[in-house]
């Protein structure tokens, strides 16, 4: 048995498995769902284990205290993103979310939080909640299209909170910029990331070369990248050329004076923050309304509660606002539960060391890697009892008030890495959330026989995990095309046609 035998240069290493030479464990990690195998590793090994993958030395956190203690509480040592130069092959560079520990990856975060911080972002609501009516809107006209309609919903709220662009029905913003984030998703998988790091060579490898052609897909990766950063954001500046005054990331930016006059350099930084936004925040937010849809096919005695208190705190004759949100604490622990029974990034980003540390007896040296795996610790059973159970109670009291627990905020990552869009995020979710249960109810389809579809969604692979391609029935609520049809008149200043 080997634990917490093997030796670095500074000192004794966390105990983990043994790999093989060359690739080290890196396949072992199963790349559809690596959290299973560190949940595994977790079990035999503990909170803090250590692998070699692909040549690399990579610390894989199980533990909540652990995540705190390395990546919040020593977060100036954890914060680079070490990998991130094997991923400028993809055409990443511009991306924030994959800068290395850095003056730009600064100046980004200062052009995020400029726009994005706790009392910055409520210069969105009435955007959000403009986009929820719409998305209220295409259900009642087309429930079966949900999974489209979050789409356009996520992609709607982040177009417009970073350019400030209002998209149209099959708006080709949208097209471009969903075929360029499935790139990011499908290579920004650990395995990806450990393989181009180890053996950059990959990258060269053709068709031609038994069909395997990573260097085409890695060419119409970095052509896409390149669209994604510069369309949109010529967009915007043509929206400001011509006055138009909407608040987004990108407009907030260029108009601070501080930065006046606008350097090349700058620009660049706000394009690719740009482009990080939209990378980053739709595709997880989308994750996030199809987990909550399914849950709530499968719990509809939490539905029934929360329909009750809708009912009960805001009435029948308008839709929820944000101002109610104090008084529905049950859609705030129906939110929380959400991102903890699976949240939309399993496998944290790694954070890169930048110095050599000791933790807890063990030596972490400068240039690895450390991966938390979320979803193990969402699923810790001795944190989270009968961890498989949605069950939102778990975030209230008693007396039904939200508890002091915010632990679902894991699911946005640590330290000084933590998504810069967590509070657009949030409020977006709660939005649609409170919106969707006010008007609906969700159940299981019911196919020609008339008997109830079973919920076997098909899981997406990559950065994100979301259950896609599953059946349900979403039906309007007593007196809810009243409230619809008064969302539609103020989102889109027309009833329905006949
Ligand atoms: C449910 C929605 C979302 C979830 C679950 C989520 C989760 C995450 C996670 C886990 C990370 C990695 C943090 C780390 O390395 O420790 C991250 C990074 C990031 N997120 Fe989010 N995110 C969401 C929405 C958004 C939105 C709406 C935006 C932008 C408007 C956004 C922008 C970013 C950016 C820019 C980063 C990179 C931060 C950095 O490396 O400094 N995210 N997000």
């Amino acid at each position: 048995l080997y634990l917490g035998t093997r030796k670095g240069k500074g000192g004794l290493l966390p105990p983990g498995p043994r790999g093989f030479p060359i690739v080290g464990s890196g396949l072992q990690i199963n790349n559809a769902e690596p959290w299973v195998t560190f949940s595994k590793w977790g079990v035999k090994y503990g909170g803090l284990v250590y692998c070699r993958a692909f040549g690399q030395g990579l610390f894989i956190v199980n533990s909540e205290r652990v995540a705190h203690e390395l990546l919040d509480k020593r977060s100036s040592n954890y914060s680079d993103r070490t990998f991130a130069k094997a991923l400028d092959v993809f055409g990443w560079e511009w991306n924030p979310g994959f800068l290395g520990y850095n003056d730009t990856w600064r100046t980004s975060r200062r052009i995020f939080h400029l726009s994005l911080n706790q009392d910055a972002v409520r210069q969105f609501r009435p955007m959000q909640m403009n986009r929820a009516h719409r998305l209220l809107c295409d259900l009642l006209d087309d429930p079966n299209e949900f999974e489209k309609y979050y789409r356009e919903h996520s992609a709607s709220i982040i177009l417009s909170a970073t350019y400030g662009h209002d998209t149209t029905k099959n708006d080709e913003l949208v097209s471009l910029i969903e075929t360029s984030v499935a790139w990011i998703v499908k290579f920004g998988t650990p395995l990806w990331m450990g393989m181009m790091d180890a053996f950059p060579f990959i990258a060269r490898v053709p068709k031609a070369f038994f069909g395997i052609g990573v260097k085409e897909m890695i060419e119409d990766c970095r052509w896409h990248m390149e669209q994604m950063v510069k369309v949109p954001y010529q967009r915007t500046l043509a929206y400001m050329a011509e006055g138009d005054h909407k608040p987004s990331i990108v407009a907030n930016a260029l108009r601070k004076e501080i930065h006046q006059p606008v350097s090349e350099y700058f620009e660049w930084c706000v394009s690719g923050a740009a482009g990080a936004a939209y990378s980053a925040g739709a595709d997880t937010t989308y994750t996030t309304l199809q987990v909550f849809t399914m849950l709530m096919v499968l719990h509809p005695d939490v539905q029934r509660r929360a329909h009750e208190q809708i009912d009960s705190a805001v009435g029948f004759d308008r839709l929820p606002t944000f101002e109610d949100r104090g008084s529905l604490p049950l859609i705030d622990a129906i939110l929380r539960e959400t991102l903890r029974w699976s949240p939309a990034v399993r496998v944290n980003i790694p954070h890169g060391v930048t110095d050599d540390d000791v933790y807890d007896g063990y030596f972490i040296p400068k240039g690895t890697n450390i991966v938390v795996n979320i979803w193990g610790i969402f699923h810790d059973e001795g944190r989270y009892e009968n961890h498989m159970q949605f069950n939102p109670d778990r975030f209230l009291d008693s007396k039904g008030h939200l508890t002091e627990d915010d632990s679902h905020m894991l699911a946005f990552g640590f330290g000084r890495r933590i998504c810069a869009g967590r509070h657009l995020a949030e409020a977006t979710l709660w939005s649609a959330i409170s919106c969707i249960l006010a008007a609906f109810e969700f159940s299981r389809a019911i196919d020609q026989n008339g008997n109830e579809v079973d919920i076997n969604p098909k899981w997406t692979v990559g950065l994100t995990n979301c259950p896609t391609e599953f059946k349900c029935s979403i039906t309007p609520r007593e007196g809810c095309k009243a409230r619809v049809e008064e969302a539609r008149l103020a989102a889109y200043g027309h009833r329905a046609s006949a």
